[in-house]
């Protein structure tokens, strides 16, 4: 076994303008809104992230979830990494994908199949389960609704005569969607905000499936790119949440949804716990720009290809690289905000 060791501190430190005020122009979408579909449409062109208001989702249960985490990650080591090694799926401190990048953060990255996390606990606790494991597959049943339910909102928004064809990748049983819990612990040794230094907990990136359902506690540091390059920080909401186009998406409707840039600073005081649904296509389903979409006008921006062969392609890219511009037309000209 090759035990590796610690990233030192330093590699986890950017010096950035510091950006101490939350940007308030986030959209908030009210799922009961009569004009809803309309306005998601409209946060996915300028933004490719909103937040959700009235969501539906029992808030007693996400405060279940979460409870259940912090117990998790307040475990020993030893304990934690019983869940595995998190390439593909299990536990994992401070390295992120298999290609060098590191955060400061643990996580327990998991396939979104109820068997699969009920294994996954078993092996963490052997005479109870069920606890962990009914918390975090009830969450993800009512996530991934909710998930589904604004992915047919987006398509009716578009005009889309087949509501279903985005909610159909999810709602597939062999829909390769995955969950993420994220603990960014507070790194008191450093006063970071003071001198401009920041503490990357998750270095900015794009997220590579459909669409991202993000909880998170109170704390601050998740923060987005928006169209013109800057960076803004998202101010945190406990009981709503944060959905991100993701790149797959933004291939569907032929670049017309933006698939944000995100980032998460750590915090020097407080801990941050995030909980993530990445609702995924089923590994053969072919994913090109919608002929509907296209019928509206404007050249095809990206070829043809299977969600396996974009996974393939993505998990061997560093966490900040451009990954669909393997898959752009040549002749185009995309710009990847
Ligand atoms: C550096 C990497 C981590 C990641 C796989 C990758 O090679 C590039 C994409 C990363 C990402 C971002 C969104 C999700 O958190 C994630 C699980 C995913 O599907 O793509 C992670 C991958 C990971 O942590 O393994
Ligand atoms: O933890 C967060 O708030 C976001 C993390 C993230 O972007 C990811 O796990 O892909
Ligand atoms: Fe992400």
């Amino acid at each position: 076994m090759v035990v590796q060791s610690e990233p030192a501190l330093d590699q986890f430190i950017r010096t950035c303008k510091p950006s101490t005020q939350f940007f308030t122009g986030i959209p908030t979408i009210d799922l009961t809104h009569p004009d809803a579909n309309s306005l998601l449409v409209k946060a996915c062109e300028e933004f490719g992230f909103f937040k959700v208001i009235n969501h539906g989702i029992p808030l007693q249960m996400v405060n279940e979830l979460e409870e259940q985490a912090l117990s998790f990650f307040q475990l020993p080591q030893v304990v934690k990494e019983k869940a595995g090694n998190p390439r593909p799926f299990g536990y994992g401190n401070k390295r992120i994908g298999q290609n060098g990048d590191v955060g400061w953060v643990e996580y327990l990255l998991l396939s979104a199949s109820p068997d699969f996390i009920h294994q996954i606990c078993l092996s963490l606790f052997p005479d109870n389960p069920h606890v962990f494991s009914s918390a975090i597959n009830n969450y993800i049943s009512k996530v991934k609704k909710m998930g589904e339910q604004v992915l047919e909102m987006m398509a009716e928004g578009l005009g889309i005569e087949d509501e279903r064809v985005f909610s159909r990748l999810i709602k597939d049983e062999k829909s390769d969607s995955c969950f993420r819990l994220n603990h960014y612990p507070p790194c008191p040794e450093l006063e970071l905000e003071m001198s401009g230094r920041n503490l990357v907990g998750f270095g900015e990136h794009t997220d590579p499936q459909i669409i991202s359902v993000l909880r998170s506690n109170n704390t601050a540091g998740f923060q987005i790119s928006l169209s013109d390059g800057t960076w803004v920080s998202v101010p945190p909401d406990h009981n709503s949440f944060f959905i991100n186009v993701g790149d797959s998406l933004q291939v569907m409707t032929n670049g017309r949804f933006k698939s944000v840039k995100h980032r998460v600073f750590a915090d020097h005081t407080k801990s941050r716990i995030s909980m993530i649904f990445f609702g995924g296509p089923p590994l053969c389903e072919k994913i090109a720009p919608l002929p509907c979409i296209l019928q509206g006008g404007g050249e095809c921006l990206y070829e043809e290809f299977t969600w396996w062969e974009y996974k393939q392609a993505a998990y061997k890219t560093r966490l900040s690289d451009n990954r669909l511009g393997h898959f752009a037309k040549t002749n185009t000209n995309i710009v990847q905000h």
